[in-house]
C-alpha cells in the first residue's frame, strides 16, 4: 500500500536572518524569517510527508506560538514527522523536491541538503532528490523577497 503527498512552503528573505535550507547553512548576506530555523525546504518535506497520511500540516504539529520550536533546527522536526509515519506503520520511499530562489545559486549546496533529509529519514541519498530553480526574476522569489519550496513523497506501509 503506498500513499503520496505533496508540500509547499514560503519564507521571507530578509537581512539579520541566517540562510538555512535543507539544514545547510549557506553564507549570504540575506537569511529566511521564521519561528524556527525557516529551513523552507525541510518544511515543504515535512508537509509532503505529513499530507501523504493525511496527518495534518506542520503549523498542527509544532505551532509557531510554542517556545519549544524557536529556532530550532528544522531538521529535528523532519526527523519528528519521520517518527509519527513509523508509529502509523508507513516509511518514507523517496522525495522529490524544488527550491525556487533567484539568487544564491544552490548547487553547491545540494549534495549536503540531500545528505542531511536522507540520514534523518534513515534512507538512501538517492532516494532524495533536491533541484533549484530562478524564475527568471519574475514573482516575489525573482525580486529576492522570500523563497519557496515544493516537495512531493512516497510512503509505503511497513
Ligand atoms: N538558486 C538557484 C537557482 C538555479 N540553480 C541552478 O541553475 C539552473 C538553471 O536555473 P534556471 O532558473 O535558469 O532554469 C537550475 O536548473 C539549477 O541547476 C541553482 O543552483 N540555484
Ligand atoms: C516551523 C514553525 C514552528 O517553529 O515555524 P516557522 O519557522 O515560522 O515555519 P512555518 O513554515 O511558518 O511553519 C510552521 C511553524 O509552526
Amino acid at each position: 500500500m503506498y500513499r503520496i503527498g505533496i508540500g509547499y512552503d514560503v519564507h521571507r528573505l530578509e537581512e539579520g536572518y541566517r540562510l538555512v535550507i535543507g539544514g545547510v547553512e549557506i553564507p549570504y548576506p540575506k537569511g529566511l524569517k521564521g519561528h524556527s530555523d525557516a529551513d523552507v525546504l525541510v518544511h515543504a518535506i515535512c508537509d509532503a510527508i505529513l499530507g501523504a497520511l493525511s496527518l495534518g500540516d506542520i503549523g498542527e504539529h509544532f505551532p509557531d506560538s510554542d517556545d519549544r520550536f524557536r529556532g530550532i533546527s528544522s531538521l529535528i522536526l523532519l526527523k519528528e514527522v519521520n517518527r509519527i509515519v513509523n508509529e502509523n506503520g508507513y516509511r518514507v520511499v523517496n522525495v522529490d523536491s524544488t527550491v525556487v530562489a533567484q539568487r544564491p545559486k544552490l548547487s553547491p549546496y545540494k549534495e549536503e541538503m540531500r545528505k542531511n533529509i536522507s540520514e534523518v529519514l534513515g534512507i538512501s541519498i538517492n532516494s532524495v532528490s533536491v533541484k533549484a530553480t530562478t524564475t527568471e526574476g519574475l514573482g516575489f522569489e525573482g525580486r529576492e523577497e522570500g523563497i519557496s519550496a515544493q516537495a512531493v513523497a512516497l510512503l509505503k506501509k511497513l
